[in-house]
Order: structure tokens, then sequence, then C-alpha cells
């Protein structure tokens, strides 16, 4: 059996596969603003912090890893399981002194984790993707390494706001003695994995090229992009490696605490975009992927590595090899769960509401779906603008965001170049048949969902299963299935709807 790990913005799950039997056999999830509200994030980061700043802590994170392993011991023997993956929301970063790696060799079982891991952090709290706070630093980076261009031709992204390297920077830049101290930075897929190895490990090229400084040709650390971050960095960053890496055996605090085997493996960890590509069944090219987590997502795997012109895609290393496109929507759903509670309704209202009671199209009532700041496209924080009165019906104010979110997402799609054959989709809000539909109707094409919300979780344990010898094409046909009766097909009727309202949606941009 293979266990995936996905340490997302809000939560923390895990997944058990038995490639043998095709079967998810177990799945436990721990959310972190319910199981742990002493660390008041009821959405998986610290609220209200200043000039675009988003962090969370990362002591949050090390409780969290606890807690799901103790739901996963409960009346399940770890002992069948023969590799663990991880994945975890991209970009964020966890900074740690000299002493973390005798910390991670001597885990005693008799203490918690975060007992044990968290002095050595040197940063209290962890930047996260959601954070906006980089401008300058971003500003500063390009203009070092000769411009945007340059740093999208090296990296596969513009210097962007939530990306490690400037995250890295504005660290130096604030508390320059602390960063001195800091001798490890891990993202937060390679510190979950990391504390499951017992030692620091790798850093796989899916995530790795979230953070403005993997260059995508020699797939190492980038000299010019780490000197124009901030001095000493690559001795601070773990090595660059394969996602399908094995980093060897689980630490003994997992086999003495919870029973896992010690000769368990701890398989190289990713984000959770490109372990969804994996869990989703789309690491070749052909099939789009919309994550509906907290961001919203889109991407796919490339036949080559194209770059967004305007700035707003990226191109990461696809965990089965190759180039994955990802483009990220800030506005996903914490955006809905807004609307959802200014208007009081639950997700089968706002459903029925806003889809059921109203006209593809909303009779050309739009709205730029912005609840908070955006990334793609970049706008502060002004509230959504619609061109209807803000006291029209909870319906129409439903679908106009909803219509907003994807034709938004359309149009910043177009770069890739493809049509979209299929979707599919994952990620908590896929589970709304309204969303689905929708999706299908906008970009008129057939969306598939499967039994699981959570590709991400799943395309870890298919990664680990992978590294240990499993054929991956056959893991996926046996795992990566439509559950009976999911598939959408789009109703072509309403093409031209779509095409004159994605019009009407540019002009208010
Ligand atoms: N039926 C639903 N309709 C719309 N959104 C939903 C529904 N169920 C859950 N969600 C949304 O899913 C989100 C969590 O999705 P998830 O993929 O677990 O996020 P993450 O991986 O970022 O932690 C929540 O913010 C919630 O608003
Ligand atoms: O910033 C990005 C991708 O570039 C986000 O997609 C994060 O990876 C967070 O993912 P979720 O928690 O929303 O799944």
């Amino acid at each position: 059996m293979f266990l995936g790990l996905d340490s997302s913005t809000q939560s923390l799950s895990a997944l058990v596969i038995d490639p043998a039997r095709g079967e998810i056999v177990r799945e436990v999830s721990v959310n972190f603003g319910a199981a742990l509200p002493t660390y008041n994030s009821p959405s998986g980061f610290i609220p209200g912090g200043k000039g675009g700043e988003v962090h969370a802590d990362p002591r949050m994170w090390m409780e969290a890893l606890d807690l799901v392993f103790e739901k996963l011991a409960d009346g399940f023997d770890l002992s069948q399981i023969t590799a663990v993956a991880c994945s975890g929301q991209q970009h964020g970063s966890v900074y740690f002194d000299a002493t973390l790696e005798a910390r991670l060799a001597a885990l005693s079982a008799s203490e918690s984790l975060e007992s044990q891991v968290a002095p050595a952090l040197t940063r209290a709290t962890a930047p996260i993707w959601m954070d906006t706070s980089t401008g300058a630093e971003c500003a500063e980076i390009a203009g070092a390494v000769g411009g945007n261009a340059e740093v999208c031709r090296i990296s596969g992204s513009i210097a962007i706001e939530r990306f490690t390297g400037p995250q890295i920077r504005r660290f130096f830049k604030l508390d320059p003695a602390a960063y001195h101290k800091t001798t490890v930075i891990h993202l937060v897929s390679s510190f979950v994995g990391s504390v499951m190895a017992g030692k620091s490990i790798a850093i796989d090229h899916g995530d790795g090229a979230g953070m403005n400084l993997l260059n995508l040709q020699t797939l190492d650390w980038d000299d010019a992009l780490l000197d124009a971050t901030a001095p000493g960095l690559r001795a601070k960053l773990p090595a660059a490696a394969a996602s399908a890496s094995i980093a060897g055996p689980v630490s003994g605090y997992f086999v003495h605490k919870y029973g896992l085997s010690s000769s368990c493996q701890v398989v190289l960890s990713t984000g959770d975009n490109p372990s969804s590509l994996v869990g989703m069944g789309a690491t070749a090219p052909g099939t789009i992927v919309i994550s509906l987590g907290t961001s919203d997502t889109f991407f796919a795997a490339m036949e080559k590595a194209v770059t967004d012109p305007q700035g707003f895609g990226h191109v990461f290393g696809n965990p089965a090899g190759g180039f994955m496109s990802l483009i990220c929507f800030r506005n996903g759903s914490l955006a809905r769960e807004a609307l959802r509670d200014q208007l009081g309704l639950d997700w089968a209202a706002f459903d029925q509401e806003g889809l059921a009671k109203t006209p593809a199209g909303n009779e050309g009532k739009r709205m730029l779906p912005f609840f908070g700041p955006e990334i793609t496209p970049r706008r502060d924080f002004d509230g959504p603008v619609r061109n209807f009165p803000a006291e029209d019906p909870a319906p129409v104010q439903v679908r106009a965001l909803l219509e907003g979110q994807f034709l938004n997402m359309k149009l910043h799609s177009q770069w890739i170049g493809e049509e979209a054959s299929l979707i599919r989709l994952t990620g908590g809000a896929s589970q709304s048949n309204g969303i689905a539909q929708l999706i299908a109707n906008v970009f008129q094409a057939p969306v598939e969902r499967f039994a699981i919300a959570n590709g991400a979780g799943l395309g870890a344990a298919l990664r680990a299963a992978h590294a240990c010898g499993h054929d991956l094409a056959k893991l996926q046909a046996d795992f990566c299935k439509p559950a009976a009766g999911s598939r959408l097909e789009p109703d072509a009727s309403l093409d031209a709807v779509y095409d004159r309202a994605l019009a009407d949606y540019r002009a208010m941009l």
C-alpha cells in the first residue's frame, strides 16, 4: 500500500491506495481551522496581515501531522505502507537554523513533532501563496537579472509576489540577522517530506519551479537568480531533484509512534498542483485540470514549454517528466464563500439559487469576481465590480460571480494555445454540480469528476507507488477514473452566449 499526504491551505489530508486491488482503502483529513483553533487561522492562514502579507504558523502544520497520523493509525495497520509521498500548497516557505538536522534525526516518539521541531524555526511564521507583499522585491530581482523577460526565460515565470525567491528576499531585507542564522529553507511540501524522512530532503522540479530560482533548462538553482535574491542562498536551499526520487526510509518517530514499517520509504514531495496533475491522470497532454481548492487553478501537461506573454501564467515541472502550465486565481473558494455568507445561503442553495433560477449569460449582468486582491489579472483589493445594482436578487449575484470566475479563467488561459477537449475537476468546490456544468458550458468541453475531490492526495499516493516501481500509466488507468455518471457534456447552444459574455467581460476588465 502507498500513502499520499496533502498539506494544502486549509487542511492536511492523507489517502492510502492498494494498487493490487486498484482501490483507495483509507482517507482522513484534519482541517486546520476546526481542529487547531488556538492558531486563530480559520481558513489556514493568519488573518489581518498588513501590506498584502499572508502568513501561516508552521507549528500548526506540525501539530496537524501528528493529528492526521493518529486518525490514520486508528484501526488501521500502517506497517502495510511501502512508501509515502507528500504534496503541499505551493510557494510557501519555512526557515530553520543549524539545529534542524539533529532535531529531525533524533525525533522522540514520546514527544510531539511541534515541541521538537519548532525550536529550530528562524522565522516564526511562513509566507504562503496568498501573500502579495513583495512587489518591491520582484522589481529588484527582475532589475538585477536584466528584466522580467529574462526571469521568465530562465525560470518559466516573471518575478511573482507569492513565489519563494521574492519572499526570501523580503525576509533577508526585513530581518538580515535571522536570514543569516537560517541554514535551511524548505517549501511546505519539502518540509512535510523532511519531517517524514527525519532529514532534509531535496525539492522536486514541480514545486521548485514555483520559486523564481530554478533554471528550467539545467533543472538546477540558477546562479543569476540566486544572486539577485539574497546572499549565500544556494547553501541554504536543499538540492533540486526529479520528483520520482526516493529520499530514504521513514523516520523512526513514525515507526515507533504510529506503526509504520522501518522499511517504508519517503519519496520526494511536490506541489499540490503538480500532484493533482498525476492524481487526475493528466500527466500526458490533452486533458486540462481545473482545481477548485482555496485557490482556483487551471493546468495541463505541455507538449513544449511556452510562457505567458502577459506574465500571469507559469511553467512548472511535470512530475512525470517534461513541463506543465499553471495559472492560479487567488479569488477561488474564499470569494465564493464570501458571497455565499453575504447572501446567507448554504452550498446547496448557492447552486440552486444561482444557477437554476437564472439564464446562462445572466442577461448581460456581469461581475469582476474579486473579493480580495487578485493575481490573475493583478488587482488591488477594491471589491467586486458589477455592471448591475448590488441590491439585485441573490440568484443574479451568484451567477454573476461564478460566470465571472470562469470567464476570467477562460480569458487568462488562452496563452497556452490549446482548445480544452476534456476537463477534469478536483478540489472542494468540484462537488458542486452547478459549478461543474457551468464550467462545461463556458469552456464548451466535457467535464469529468472522480469519486474523491482530493486529486492532490491521490497524486501523492500514486507517485509513491510509481517511485517504487509501479507503472504510472497502469496506476492512472486503475485509479484515475471518472465516477459513474459524473461526466457532464457542454450545452452547444450556449457557445455563442459565452462568446458574447467573454467579450463583455474582457471589456469590463
Ligand atoms: N459544495 C461545495 N460548493 C462549493 N464550494 C465548496 C463545496 N464544498 C466545499 N467547498 C469549498 O472547498 C474549499 C476547500 O477545498 P479544498 O480542495 O479542500 O481546499 P485546499 O486544498 O486549498 O485546502 C472550501 O473553501 C469550501 O468553500
Ligand atoms: O499558488 C498556487 C499555485 O501557484 C496555489 O494553487 C497553491 O498551491 C495553493 O493551493 P490550494 O490550497 O488552493 O489547493
